[in-house]
């Protein structure tokens, strides 16, 4: 079974990839990009892939959910991963010299406190190992890396400082995803994005009674703009309910009655890495 993750070697996103999945059914394929990751999914390049989607201290990883709307692709599952940001540098480079931090937008933003008392700054990679490979690259001693662990080893780089990111307890909920519509038989929670009809007050109330008078907990709701015209959304939800159980359907059923476009992006159980 193919699984497409974001590359290079190091990245979280491989972690938990390497933790989900059980070494003897899997073949690892890396993307640049979360994006393409999940594009690789829908155009059946590999069977799954594992994206980031939230994470406890920046919250949704817009790259992700955005991706969701775009391809055609399945939730089956969420696991979530302990997430510990260090500080990595070239052998030889003190910490007093570094000048720029660079790392993947969500990396860097788990640990805004950090560079801002460092007054440095910061540059974008497309993960948090491809920027630890290119510091590696350039050799540069003026500048930091934002990654993991794993990311050290893997391109041999210091851990000049352990643990930067702004709050303990720090960890990244990561969604499976597929091509293959997966028959739910028993599951404990559902995703869904609703495409609200005609814009009207209350709206969003409306929307949340539905599940709130079905005794439906929602743990999670995220909007994204429509992008067509300002001011208009998406709205994500996870529910605690898979969608075998009576009362999820009652809801999807009941919010098309109203004409919200629903799409079920999946049903599952949550793994702890
Ligand atoms: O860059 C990586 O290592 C990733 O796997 C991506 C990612 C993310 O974008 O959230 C995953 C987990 C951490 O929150 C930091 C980075």
């Amino acid at each position: 079974m193919k699984v497409a993750y974001l590359g290079p070697k190091g990245t979280f996103s491989e972690e938990a990839a390497l933790r989900f999945f059980p070494p003897e059914n899997r073949e690892l394929v890396m993307y640049d990009g979360i994006v393409d990751v999940l594009e690789a999914v829908a155009e059946r390049e590999v069977n799954k892939g594992i994206v980031p989607i939230e994470n406890a201290i920046e919250g949704t990883i817009t790259m992700t959910t955005d991706g969701l709307i775009n391809y055609d692709v399945w939730v089956e599952g969420e696991a979530v991963l302990p997430i510990a940001l260090h500080l990595l540098t070239v052998e030889g480079a003190e910490a007093d010299h570094i000048r720029e931090v660079w790392s993947i937008g969500p990396a860097l933003a788990q640990c805004r406190d950090f560079t801002r008392k460092l007054q440095v700054k910061t540059k974008h990679y497309s993960s948090t190992a491809n920027a630890a490979e290119s510091l590696v690259k350039s050799n540069n001693k003026n500048a930091g890396a934002i990654a993991s662990e794993l990311a050290a080893k893997t391109f041999g780089l210091e851990i000049a400082k352990r643990n930067i990111q702004d709050f303990e307890g720090n960890s990244t909920r990561f969604l499976i995803v597929t091509n293959e519509k997966p028959e739910v038989i028993q599951a404990s929670k559902s995703m869904l994005l609703i495409t609200p009809g005609e814009d009207r007050p209350g709206l969003l109330a409306i929307i949340l009674n539905i599940f709130s008078s079905l005794d439906i907990n929602l743990t999670w709701i995220e909007s994204r703009p429509t992008k067509k015209k300002l001011g208009t959304y998406r709205f994500f939800v996870q529910a605690e309910m898979g969608i075998q159980e009576v009362n999820m359907q009652k809801a999807v059923s009941i919010l098309r009655t109203y004409g919200h476009d629903v799409r079920v992006l999946g049903s599952f159980d949550e793994t702890k890495l």
